[in-house]
């Protein structure tokens, strides 16, 4: 058949494949996509090098709607990258990062992707110190009102019920008119989390958010975070393994850029792997 030859290839022409007809169905039955769509956050084959160093080799991971996951691995292992990519900070070299089944996020920016639903808990926490902790909540879901709208107009109900929420889910109710440079580490955390609440994301992205916290704090924030995962999907980077123990969720243990073992805490902290790498350390 020349390239002009308008003839169209009848089947008959040309002899199947004998899986062929197999991959039909399978096709028919899982259409490409389809795990995808069904997901959160999917990623696929996603790679990131620095100068030749492959920060993020390859790595897969899946998240479902209303899953949150620890993410555990040494230093070096990718996790912050991982973060970034999601949040459009770094552009990964190749791969699939899609969001919402269909969204790829490779394709869009930052401000985006934040605006998207995608929300990212740095590990220093960074409110404003000379406001009440009320008031850094009424900044947070002000959006794009100006903060002078935001301070002064204080009369609307939905706001008012948003914070009342907010400050209780983030045990900051007996704080609310408490200066946020007055409030302890932990507490300052958990009002970064719910300034992010205030900008109600789908999914939230949280760094080692108990370094440096009590041992109470940490719990609490435990608690916290699974409280908030009732109604969103939450990623956890974190170092503290009785802080992970206490989410009981998926652990995904990441080691040079890709998914060294995933499943429960005891099943990850039993694999050999993980020992080695991590864990044994
Ligand atoms: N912008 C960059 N330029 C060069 N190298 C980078 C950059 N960002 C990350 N890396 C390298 O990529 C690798 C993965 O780093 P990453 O910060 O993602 O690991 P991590 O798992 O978050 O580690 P940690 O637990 O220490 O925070 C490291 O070797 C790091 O030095």
């Amino acid at each position: 058949m020349t390239v002009l030859d308008p003839t169209p290839m009848t089947p008959a022409a040309v002899s199947p494949h004998p899986y062929a007809s197999a991959r039909r169905e399978e096709a028919l039955r899982n259409p490409p996509g389809e795990a995808r769509r069904e997901t959160l956050l999917y990623l696929d084959g996603v790679n990131k090098s620095f100068d030749g160093f492959k920060a993020i080799n390859n790595l897969s991971l899946v998240l479902v709607r209303g899953e949150m996951r620890a993410i555990i691995g040494p230093n070096g292992a990718g996790k912050t990258t991982m973060m970034d990519i999601i949040t459009g900070k770094t552009k990964p070299d190749s791969g699939e990062v899609y969001f919402n089944g269909d969204v790829d996020l490779t394709r869009h920016d930052e401000a985006a992707i934040a605006g998207m639903g995608i929300g990212r808990k740095f590990q220093k926490p960074t409110v404003f110190e000379g406001h009440t902790v009320e008031d850094n909540l009424r900044l947070s879901l002000a959006g794009s009102r100006s903060i002078f709208t935001a301070l002064v107009h204080r009369k609307d109900d939905g706001e008012r019920a948003a914070i009342a929420r907010i400050l209780d889910t983030t045990r900051l109710s007996p704080k609310r008119r408490t200066l946020a440079a007055d409030l302890s580490h932990g507490q300052k955390q958990w009002l970064e989390i719910g300034m992010l609440l205030a900008q109600d994301p789908e999914l939230l992205l949280v760094d080692e958010p108990v370094a440096g916290m009590t041992d109470a704090e940490t719990e609490e924030t435990a608690r916290l975070l699974r409280e908030i995962a009732e109604t969103r999907s939450v990623v956890v980077v974190e170092h503290d393994m009785h802080f992970v123990r206490e989410l009981a969720v998926k652990v995904t243990c990441l080691h040079e850029g890709s998914v060294l073992s995933e499943g429960t805490l005891d099943h990850v902290s039993k694999d050999p792997r993980v020992i080695e790498v991590y864990l044994g350390r």
